[in-house]
């Protein structure tokens, strides 16, 4: 579905580059983690599946599409057939949960009785029907980030891209999205998500690529948040420890968050940047990480969630748009006879 041969990406404004000779695959139906110290990469890999952004050397091939050769004219048709949750959720402010998801309907032409249909049915996927109404500033952060996933399936496109999609969340509100992504993938569909959180990493038990400073170090199977002990990905990171002043004693777990970011290339976009976003992109800036915040403090980039989620297994098929019982009929969006919301 896709692969990265041999790609090399630097940003003009940066001295080294931000993807270094990566070469991965991402299947079908496949769901993996990218996980990574800030600035190692993340977002520029899943930026380049999008197609903002092209590689200096090596290829980007998805679903069959060199995206070297892609024309610029079928860069926007193309993006339709990926979905991508942010962490900062994205959504129109002056557009209801309904609007937002009918929008990314609307922009590829389909008939209003079909967005209709498929925006509640969406929407009733990520237990919103009841919120449908609502402005995003009338829903709680979790809600918000769920009508941004269903505004990235509406067009159910075989590729959901997810950049730290938890990372404003609080952990109740964290696991019912990786609920939906989990859902999400089971019917199918490649989930690719950029993430920091460790807790998370560890409970769903799938495949982690990790980064560090632009280049692939580990890509395992059914990996969780740290490497292996003994493994290269492991050498390397303690080795990387030791150089930035923490003790060889102290705890693995602190090891993919404790690569200083300060310097010029340490996460932050400089103004003038040679990667503007596309026309489609939303223009809101992306929130801040707290690890880029803590290394202007001067202070080390060492984050630990103190909490654990958990996914039971026997969950793991569980049906998200299960029938609500806590919905009454008033709740529900009016439509008129063109279908719009009243
Ligand atoms: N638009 C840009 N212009 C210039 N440099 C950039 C741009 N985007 C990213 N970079 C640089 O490229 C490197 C990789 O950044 P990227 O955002 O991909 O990392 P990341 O792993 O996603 O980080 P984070 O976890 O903080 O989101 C960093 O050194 C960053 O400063």
């Amino acid at each position: 579905m896709i692969r990265f041969e041999n790609v090399t990406r630097k940003y003009r404004s940066s001295a080294k580059p931000a993807l270094e000779d990566i070469s991965v695959e991402f299947n079908r139906g496949d769901f993996v983690f990218l996980i990574g110290a800030s600035g190692s990469g993340k977002s520029t890999l899943l930026r380049m599946i999008l197609r903002e952004g092209l590689p200096q050397r090596g290829k980007v091939t998805v679903a069959g599409q060199n995206l070297v050769l892609m024309v610029e004219r079928r860069v926007p048709h193309y993006r339709r057939s990926i979905g991508m949750v942010f962490q900062d959720f994205r959504l129109l402010p002056d557009k209801t949960v309904y609007e937002n998801v009918a929008f990314a309907m609307r922009v590829i032409g389909a008939p209003r009785s079909a967005i209709k249909k498929q925006v509640m049915k969406t929407l009733e996927r990520v237990a919103l029907d009841h919120l449908a109404r609502r402005y995003p500033h009338e829903i709680s952060g979790g809600q918000q980030q769920r009508a941004a996933i269903a505004r990235a399936i509406v067009n159910k496109p075989a590729i959901v891209l997810a950049d730290e999609p938890t990372g404003n969340l609080d952990p109740a509100a964290s696991e019912e999205v990786m609920k939906i992504l989990r859902w999400i993938n089971a019917s199918g569909t490649t989930v690719v998500m950029a993430t920091h959180d460790r807790a998370i990493v560890d409970a769903m038990g799938r495949r982690v690529v990790q980064l560090h400073r632009g280049r692939l170090v580990r890509d395992e199977a059914a990996g969780s948040y740290d490497p292996p002990e003994g493994s290269q990905a492991w050498e390397l990171l303690a080795a990387e420890q030791e150089k930035t002043g923490l003790r060889a004693s102290d705890p693995m777990p602190l090891l993919t968050e404790a690569v200083p970011v300060t310097g010029t290339d340490g996460g932050q976009h400089p103004a003038g940047h040679d990667d503007a976003p596309s026309a489609e992109s939303p223009q809101q800036a992306p929130a801040r990480e707290p690890a880029e915040r803590e290394a202007e403090a001067g202070t080390s980039v060492l984050r630990r969630r103190e909490y654990q989620v958990s996914f039971p297994e026997d969950d793991a098929d569980a049906e998200p748009d299960a029938p609500r019982t806590d919905i009454k009929p008033s709740d529900l969006p009016d439509f008129d006879e063109q279908g719009e919301l009243r």
